[in-house]
């Protein structure tokens, strides 16, 4: 399949959410919800974090926990009463190959959730099913709306989130405006122009904020190959709030803060957030803030990670990198493939 670039990739989230829930459908055999106690949503970096979005979204509504494991712990409490769903886009990445082999070994149910890679040879190996992702999507960062709309799928038809396709139709087209949105005006270049040359902290509100956070900080790295830091509201404002008082020029010159807000925030963190404009806000080179809309948590939360991943690209730009290789993490994992010290 040919290889879409990364600018292709990003803007065609909508279709790629669209594409994505055309083939959840047609899943092989699922566990019945009275065998399943809890979900383990077990995956990395770009992967991973369509795990996190299913805490923030799907999981205020559902009967059971979501837990996600990124690394290679596995939870004591995974057993034959877990449903162990395990993301990642090239199938390869070797702590989720290692702690699903762990969850299976424990007697989990599983679901792999990858557009190849080792991670389809074991489920096909140990009689899991597999849902395949788009392979022609050129990174694993990119194919976050694949990936979130198979395991929300995986989640409606096991019985535990229902109405997650309808959920996921408002994404898209809150998704599409916001691509107009994005395609008519500066909104993500302006972003780009306040943030470059510093450290952004990304400041997200509530449960939909503090993942979209995150995937703003995971995006300026990788496609930016730059350092940016998430954080969330209302806890930053126990411990973080008090941290503007040292260092008073290299905040000035070096620290700028995003402020990630939706419509769904509570009137309390926009209290907060307010009294953060005020006194932390002045310190730093820049403050800016973005508004995520839609109906529903998902919607909202790819509104705010739609912008991120836009802004990113021309942050990328900005910096002359280009966004789609990652050296450095390539490298990492030939170290890891290596021989031991
Ligand atoms: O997402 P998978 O393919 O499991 O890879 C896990 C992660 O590996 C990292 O080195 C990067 O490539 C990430 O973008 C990726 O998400």
């Amino acid at each position: 399949m040919d290889e879409l670039g990364m600018w292709d990739a990003t803007l065609g989230l909508p279709e790629q959410m669209e594409a994505a829930l055309g083939t959840v459908g047609r899943l092989c055999d699922l566990p019945a919800p009275d065998q399943v106690e809890h979900v383990v949503v077990l995956g990395m970096g770009g992967s991973g974090i369509a795990g996190d979005v299913a805490v923030a979204t799907a999981a205020p509504y559902m009967p059971i926990p979501v837990v996600v494991v990124k690394g290679y712990e596995l939870p004591s409490f995974v057993g034959p009463r877990s449903l162990a769903v395990a993301l990642s886009f090239s199938g390869n990445t070797e702590e989720t190959l290692e702690v699903l082999a762990g969850a299976l070994d424990h007697g989990a149910r599983a679901v792999a959730i990858s557009a190849g890679g080792e991670l389809a040879r074991v489920a096909a190996e140990r009689g899991v099913c597999h849902v395949a992702i788009d392979g022609s999507i050129p990174q694993p960062r990119a194919a976050l709306g694949a990936l979130t709309v198979s395991l929300l799928g995986v989640l409606e038809r096991v019985g535990f989130f229902p109405g997650a396709s309808a959920w996921i139709g408002h994404a898209i087209e809150r998704l599409r405006q916001r691509r107009d949105e994005l395609e008519k005006g500066t909104l993500a270049s302006d972003l780009a122009s306040a943030l470059v040359g510093t450290i952004p902290i990304v400041l997200g509100s509530g449960a939909v904020g503090q993942v979209a956070a995150l995937r703003w900080k995971n995006q300026i790295n990788e496609n930016a190959k730059a350092l940016a830091v998430a954080s969330v509201l209302p806890e930053a404002g126990h411990n973080e709030l008090t941290a503007f008082e040292a260092y008073p020029e290299l905040l000035a010159s070096t620290v700028s803060l995003v402020f990630l807000r939706h419509d769904g925030e509570h009137p309390q963190i926009s209290r907060r957030v307010a009294f953060m404009e005020r006194e932390i806000a002045p310190r730093v080179h820049r403050a800016v803030s973005v508004h995520g809309q839609g109906v529903g948590e998902l919607a909202t939360f790819f509104d705010l990670a739609f912008v991120g991943d836009v802004m990113s690209l021309r942050l990328a730009e900005a910096l002359g990198t280009d966004p789609g290789p990652i050296p450095m993490l390539n490298a990492l994992k030939q170290y890891l493939s290596g021989p031991a010290a």
